[in-house]
């Protein structure tokens, strides 16, 4: 057999004289594949083997990967953005096939993803990871199944209101799928492009909806015409709390980081409290809903916000998710099952946080106590805000009780 292969290599075997060379050039050759092959199998050479017909990561140029610098880290005391370990790993996809639905029917849920969004250009395909079985029954949303999508959904505010519970409380609902951390892609990191952005997200199934929470979003000139621009589409969610409250909440949170700040007074004021209020305080200025809300408006309709009450997140859980599910087209699956109220946290809790079967409260930067603030400037901060309340009452059509 060597010899037939030597005569087909040598021209069939008339030149006798020249056939150990090509004898020594063969088994040469098959030393270094047999020596690429053992590499192979190693896994050393996944990286830079051309893909044909392999598994290949596809990564934009330039592009970030989740996790970097870039990324907000949770608040200490937050739990482990574990999307944001299971979003960024390297995941195999496989050339020249479509990723979602390519009929465009609408799928059992009855979400039409391209209905959705229609950036919602997918990038991988459903490949599991090396090792893994595709199974029916093992169709869990960890396993690395789906693709990764533009948010359909984005809670862009307000910070202080109440956004992390709410995230919170979605992920335990099967069809959302939540990036942990706040990105800040709308605001900060823009120049990092729209695969950097959506390559952030956790892979969905086209029955899933793909979710973020930045809540500085609300209050960025920009973020609205940047969001619009991925898609028009967008759902937006905004969770509102008592502005005097978030503001002094707000000083909570950057107090428990430098306690040598002025006081809450001092800083809310332009002299004494007697002067006139502080608007540049961001503080202060974030309170100012209907300004900010006039600034989204140019871009989205009304119909596209779901306001929140951060009040009613504390109080009834239950009945403002309910309001949420519905906004998402979600089934009601998130009900009052879901929480108890904790005593010693003085907030309603997870009884089954996603991918837990402990109950769960949000960390300690989440429900601190307050400082205690002189009733003149509490009155002072009330007056202020009245009118822009009416008018964010007027614009939502809602009232949310806070005068
Ligand atoms: N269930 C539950 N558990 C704990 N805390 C809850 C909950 N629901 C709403 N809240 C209120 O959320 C406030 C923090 O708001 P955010 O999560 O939007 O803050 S942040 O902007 O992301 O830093 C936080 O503000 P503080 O009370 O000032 O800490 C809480 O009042």
């Amino acid at each position: 057999m060597g010899c037939g292969i030597l005569r087909l290599r040598t021209g069939c075997g008339h030149l006798g004289a020249l056939r150990a060379q090509p004898l020594v050039s063969l088994l040469l050759t098959m030393i270094c594949l047999f020596t690429y092959f053992i590499y192979c199998l190693t896994g050393s050479c996944c990286e830079s083997a051309p893909a044909i017909g392999s598994f290949t990561a596809r990564q934009p140029a330039g592009s970030v990967r989740p996790g970097s610098a870039l990324m907000d880290p949770l608040p200490p005391g937050e739990s482990v953005p574990r999307d944001l370990l299971t979003s960024g790993s390297v995941q195999g996809n496989l050339p020249g096939l479509s990723v979602s639905n390519p009929s465009g029917a609408p799928n059992p849920r009855g979400h039409n993803p391209q209905e959705r969004n229609h950036l919602n250009g997918t990038t991988d395909i459903p490949v599991p990871r090396y090792g893994q079985e595709p199974s029916l029954g093992s169709l869990s949303v960890h396993n690395g199944y789906g693709s990764k999508k533009f948010p359909q959904a984005v809670i862009v505010g307000v910070k202080k209101g109440g956004t992390r519970a709410l995230l919170e409380f979605l992920r335990v609902h099967p069809d959302v799928r939540a990036l942990g951390a706040e990105p800040h892609f709308f605001d900060r990191c823009y120049d990092q492009g729209l695969d950097w952005y959506r390559n952030l997200m956790p892979r969905t199934l086209d029955s899933q909806i793909t979710m973020e929470k930045t809540p500085s979003y609300f209050v960025t000139m920009e973020a609205p015409r940047r969001i619009y621009n991925m898609s028009r589409d967008t759902k937006l969610i905004v969770v509102v709390r008592n502005p005097v409250t978030r503001a002094i909440s707000d000083y909570t949170q950057t107090l428990s980081k430098t306690p040598s700040l002025p006081s809450f007074q001092a800083l809310a004021f332009k002299n004494t409290t007697t002067g006139p209020i502080d608007t540049t305080w961001s503080a202060i200025r974030i309170g100012i809903y209907a300004k900010h809300l006039e600034n989204w408006l140019k871009y989205f309709p009304l119909s596209k916000f779901l306001f929140v009450s951060g009040e009613r997140l504390v109080s009834d859980p239950a009945g403002e998710m309910g309001r949420v599910q519905d906004f998402l087209g979600l089934k009601r699956v998130i009900t009052d099952k879901h929480f108890y109220f904790n005593e010693t946290k003085g907030f309603p809790c997870l009884k089954k946080p996603e991918g837990s079967s402990k109950p769960r409260c949000l960390g300690k930067s989440k429900g601190r106590p307050h400082p205690n603030i002189d009733t003149k400037v509490l009155q002072r901060l009330r007056e202020f805000y009245r009118p822009f309340n009416m008018k964010f009452y007027q614009m939502t059509g809602q009232n949310f009780g806070w005068d």
